[in-house]
């Protein structure tokens, strides 16, 4: 047995699915303080871990990440993303961080993570906390908080995390390349995805309200937009209006610039943005909160998938019928449901398949095995 086991039940929402919200609400509060309790026994990882050996390390990324973020707000939704990739494959060890090396495949190089950002971020971080305790802080640790750090930034909830993360010395780039959910995956490929992390269809609909925030590339919605599974129309679960949006930033001709393919695609004018900073305009792409300006994180995006706006063909899905419609529109109409399980969703998935003492190591560069 090398990894622990996720410590949420999975059985949390099953008892009250079919309550009415108040009372799934309550539920949750009083689970919530349950579940804290029962992994403070269980878990080896801890409240406060660093506390006797590094003291300010929590202080120190949750500095750093607000530091960064004054400049290049873009840091948020970056980590966001990360910590995802990274929990999601061998849980959340790190091992999304490493780079190639001795001719070894990275996860980072695995097609659904090329476009990752946010590693000169946790570098940074990481070099901060190598200054004040070095060799203390495990990377998986340092991405997590960061995460968390950058919910806050999001607009989305706090959540309390416990630390004692180690890293791991493997890359896992082939279970990347065929385990992390891809755009164009329908609703039935989503859930199963996620239900084998042990994630249910609340839990999942919970998370994607992640895509509340920060960036998609063009690339990723052009077949929707234009030749929807060959036919060579778009797909027509996308709002009408919605779509000469779409379409207006994202234009047919991007279909060529596969990211691997050519080495730079050359930035069209009509597909930029107001408010991108220049460094996201050289790939056309779309803001995802288009319609506000943060204030909204998750409901926001609910209700844009129920008017048939969703910006991936896999957030739409979500919408496609079934549980994960009832939590759409749960989600869409409760701002204060919503915070909640995104929060348990967000432990849930800083915990899943933690590495601990004696296994696994702290690096002292989160690119590279000690
Ligand atoms: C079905 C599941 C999911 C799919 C198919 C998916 C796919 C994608 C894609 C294609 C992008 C655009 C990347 C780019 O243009 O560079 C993206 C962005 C993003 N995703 Fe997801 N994602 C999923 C679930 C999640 C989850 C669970 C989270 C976090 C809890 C998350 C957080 C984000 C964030 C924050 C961004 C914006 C990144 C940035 O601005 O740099 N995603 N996702
Ligand atoms: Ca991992």
């Amino acid at each position: 047995e090398t990894k622990k086991g996720s410590w949420f039940s999975s059985s949390y929402s099953s008892p009250f699915s079919k309550a009415p919200l108040s009372s799934r609400l309550m539920f949750t509060t009083s689970k919530m303080g349950m579940k804290i309790q029962e992994f403070h026994i269980s878990g080896s990882l801890r409240y406060d871990y660093y506390n006797e050996s590094c003291p300010q390390a929590e202080q120190i990324i949750k500095s750093t990440v607000r530091e960064i973020y004054k400049l290049k707000p873009s840091i948020a939704p970056q980590l966001l993303r990360l910590v995802f990739h990274d929990c999601f494959i061998e849980g959340c060890d790190a091992s999304v961080l490493l780079d190639p090396h001795d001719g070894i495949d990275s996860e980072k190089e695995s097609p659904p993570n090329e476009s990752l950002k946010g590693f000169d971020h946790i570098d940074i971080i990481k070099s901060e906390l190598e200054e004040t305790c070095p060799g203390v802080v495990s990377c998986a640790d340092i991405l997590v908080l960061a995460a968390r750090e950058s919910v806050l930034l999001a607009g989305g909830p706090f959540y309390p995390l416990y630390t004692g993360r180690r890293d791991s010395t493997l890359s896992y780039s082939e279970e990347a390349t065929y385990d992390l959910p891809s755009p164009q995956d329908d609703v039935v490929k989503i859930t199963e995805k996620f239900e084998s992390r042990g994630f249910d269809e609340r839990e999942t609909v919970s998370l994607l309200g992640a895509h509340s925030t920060g960036m998609i590339h063009c690339k990723f919605i052009l077949n929707r937009l234009y030749n929807f599974g060959g036919t060579n129309r778009p797909d027509p679960s996308i709002d009408p209006e919605f779509l000469n949006l779409l379409r207006s930033q994202c234009k047919s001709n991007h279909v060529s610039s596969t990211p691997s393919a050519s080495p730079a695609p050359t930035p069209s004018p009509s597909s930029s943005i107001g408010g991108l900073s220049s460094a996201l305009i050289q790939e056309p792409g779309l803001k995802m909160d288009y319609e506000g300006s943060g204030s909204g994180f998750g409901t926001l995006y609910y209700r844009s998938l129920l008017r048939g706006r969703g910006i991936l063909y896999a957030d739409q899905q979500l919408t496609a019928g079934g549980d994960t419609e009832t939590w759409v529109q749960a989600y869409a109409s409760d701002a204060s449901l919503f915070q909640r399980d995104f929060a348990m969703a967000m432990m849930k998935l800083s915990n899943h398949r933690v590495l601990t003492a004696p296994l696994g190591q702290v690096r002292s560069d989160c690119r590279k095995i000690d």
